[in-house]
């Protein structure tokens, strides 16, 4: 079995923009990108491919292997898993509340893909056991479309259900979570610049120094 994780530096989480410069935003995803595979090698996942653009650096001491592609998301993966025999963990790198537990828990179950549905109709995590016999197609309500793919090649499914896995950090509001429930290098850069808003209403992020 391998983890495939996509990963976009450039610009990336350009949502996040509200709370977090272009050069933040470069800063914490990469940070983002070594809590995701610090829990996969604690879940004893030996080999980590991360696929990424030419022109974005994975750092050289995250000790994972480095897949180039121009393409886009769904291109590249595509092209990934068509060259692929063994099982494929595809996860996102914007989910630093993944622990080692949930990685173990979704590669033991027997289906031949499991999907963890992200906030808003997304895919957030989706193992599939025989990639010449699967497709992805992110964006848009990608969890309906996974489901359908996996439907219409007989392969059957089980949807797996973590609030911890299916918060993937899009939005400003999704900072909150990584103070409440995260760890390692993203809960420590959300609490170096936010504070956390409490009252009767929802905890949120304020900016450090804010009213
Ligand atoms: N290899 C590769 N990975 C990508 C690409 N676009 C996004 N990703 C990765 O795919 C995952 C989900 O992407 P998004 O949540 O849309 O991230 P994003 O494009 O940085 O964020 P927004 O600009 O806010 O849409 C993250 O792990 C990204 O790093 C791409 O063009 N190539
Ligand atoms: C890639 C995309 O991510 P989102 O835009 O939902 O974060 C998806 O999960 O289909």
């Amino acid at each position: 079995m391998k983890a495939l994780i996509p990963y976009k530096k450039k610009n990336a989480k350009s949502r996040l923009s509200p709370a977090l410069t272009l050069e933040e935003r470069e800063e914490f995803v990469e940070l983002m990108l070594r809590d995701v595979v610090s829990s996969l090698k604690e879940a004893s996942i030996k080999e980590i491919d991360v696929l990424t653009t030419p022109d974005n650096g994975v750092p050289k001491d995250l000790d994972v292997n480095v897949v180039l592609s121009e393409h886009d998301l769904n291109e590249a993966i595509n092209e990934y898993l068509e060259q692929e025999n063994k099982p494929i963990f595809i996860i996102m790198a914007d989910l630093p509340m993944v622990r080692a537990c949930h990685v173990n828990d979704i590669v033991s179950r027997t289906e031949d893909v499991v999907i963890v549905p992200g906030k808003g109709g997304g895919t957030n995590v989706i193992f599939i056991k025989d990639p010449s016999n699967y497709h992805v197609k992110y964006y848009g309500s990608s969890f309906l479309n996974h489901c359908n793919i996996a439907k219409a090649r007989g392969c059957s499914v089980f949807i797996y259900d973590s609030f911890m896995l299916s918060t993937d950090i899009d939005e400003p509001h999704d900072l909150v979570e990584i103070m409440l429930h995260g760890h390692g290098n993203s809960q420590k850069y959300v609490n170096e610049r936010f504070d956390m808003k409490t009252g009767k209403a929802r905890a949120k992020i304020n900016a450090a120094g804010d009213a």
